[in-house]
């Protein structure tokens, strides 16, 4: 990429992260990482509890004076990348945005995850995958292994076949230092039809995600890190976690919080939704800041007045 140096700081004064932040093998027993909840920590540590999405919609393409074509999607990602990857703590592709320009479209994914590595940030491939188990491998060999084309740091996955059916990827993940997000209380309204719903527990089946999600995080938590397994909970969802019996802050999980900004949640909705969970909490939100670009500085400005915002809400 031949665009501007990723040094410097977005608003809020967060400095770059230094590239290469994978490393340090022999103290975690991973091959060649730490622990992808070791490094998320770290990364919010150092650049506030901030995800940005990279959603390249056909109305962004044309609103930065890009086409709706992978030669638009590259340019789009790869400003986004170098605007704003170094000084957040992760960044988090939307797949359907890219699959939607078929091969040339995925191998601008690529491109991009690449070029996230390069700069140094976290990637969180939001990928919703979830299948039967067997398949579920495959799908872990997609995104989960070093030497994947589509490999990330992190990607989000749906236990909708159950919390077993994700034992491949959870196990690809361990192997790894690689994380993911598993889909428990989503930030759209039809979410709640089937995570509000009881099952035959007696327990709310986004309870029995969460439960899930504590007992792979169970080692960690004894170590006293995050753990690696996070969980989806939308900052759209009010009291849903309390009313469902739901201890967020029990789980040690990371909880990638999406619904801040275009989806409505702001500060008021991140405290309230969190609470004690606070602390585990990355918000996420694309609209929000892509919608200042195609300025790299605005885009800057957007994503430091976000993690700003986000900081406030979960860090006091
Ligand atoms: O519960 C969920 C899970 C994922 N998402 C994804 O996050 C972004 C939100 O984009 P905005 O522009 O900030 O609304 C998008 O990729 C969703 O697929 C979510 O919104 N809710």
């Amino acid at each position: 990429m031949s665009r501007e140096p990723s040094t410097g700081t977005i608003a809020s004064g967060a400095p770059a992260r230094p590239a290469g932040s994978r490393g340090e093998a022999e103290e975690t027993g991973f091959p060649g990482t730490l622990p992808f909840g070791a490094r998320l920590g770290a990364a919010m540590d150092d650049h506030g509890p901030l995800c940005v999405g990279i959603d390249p919609h056909a109305a962004l393409l044309a609103a930065w004076g890009l086409t709706d074509d992978a030669a638009g999607l590259r340019e789009f990602s790869l400003r986004v990348v170098e605007a704003i990857g170094a000084r957040v703590a992760a960044v988090k592709p939307q797949s359907a945005f890219f699959e939607r320009h078929g091969s040339a479209g995925i191998a601008v994914l690529e491109e991009t995850l690449a070029a996230l590595r390069e700069v140094g940030a976290l990637s969180i491939l939001d990928v919703k995958r979830g299948d039967i188990g067997s398949t579920m491998g495959g799908y872990a060999q997609a995104y989960l292994v070093d030497a994947a084309p589509l490999a990330a740091d992190a990607i989000t996955v749906s236990p909708y076949l159950g919390y077993g059916s994700l034992t491949p990827a959870l196990e690809a993940a361990s192997a790894s230092g690689r994380g993911l997000f598993v889909l428990g209380l989503t930030s759209n309204p039809e979410g709640a039809t089937v995570q509000h719903a009881t099952a035959s527990s007696g327990r709310a089946v986004a309870a029995m995600i969460a439960d899930g999600a504590a007992a792979s995080n169970a080692a960690a938590r004894a170590a006293g890190t995050l753990g690696s397994i996070g969980l989806v909970v939308g900052a759209t969802i009010g009291d849903a976690a309390r009313d469902l019996g739901i201890d967020l802050a029990a789980t040690n999980a990371p909880l990638l919080a999406p619904g801040v900004g275009a989806q409505g949640a702001g500060e008021a909705e991140l405290a309230r939704v969190f609470g004690a969970a606070r602390a585990q909490v990355l918000a996420s939100t694309s609209r929000g800041v892509l919608g200042a670009g195609p300025d790299p500085e605005a885009l800057r400005g957007a994503a430091g007045r976000a993690a700003l915002e986000a900081g406030r809400a979960l860090r006091r």
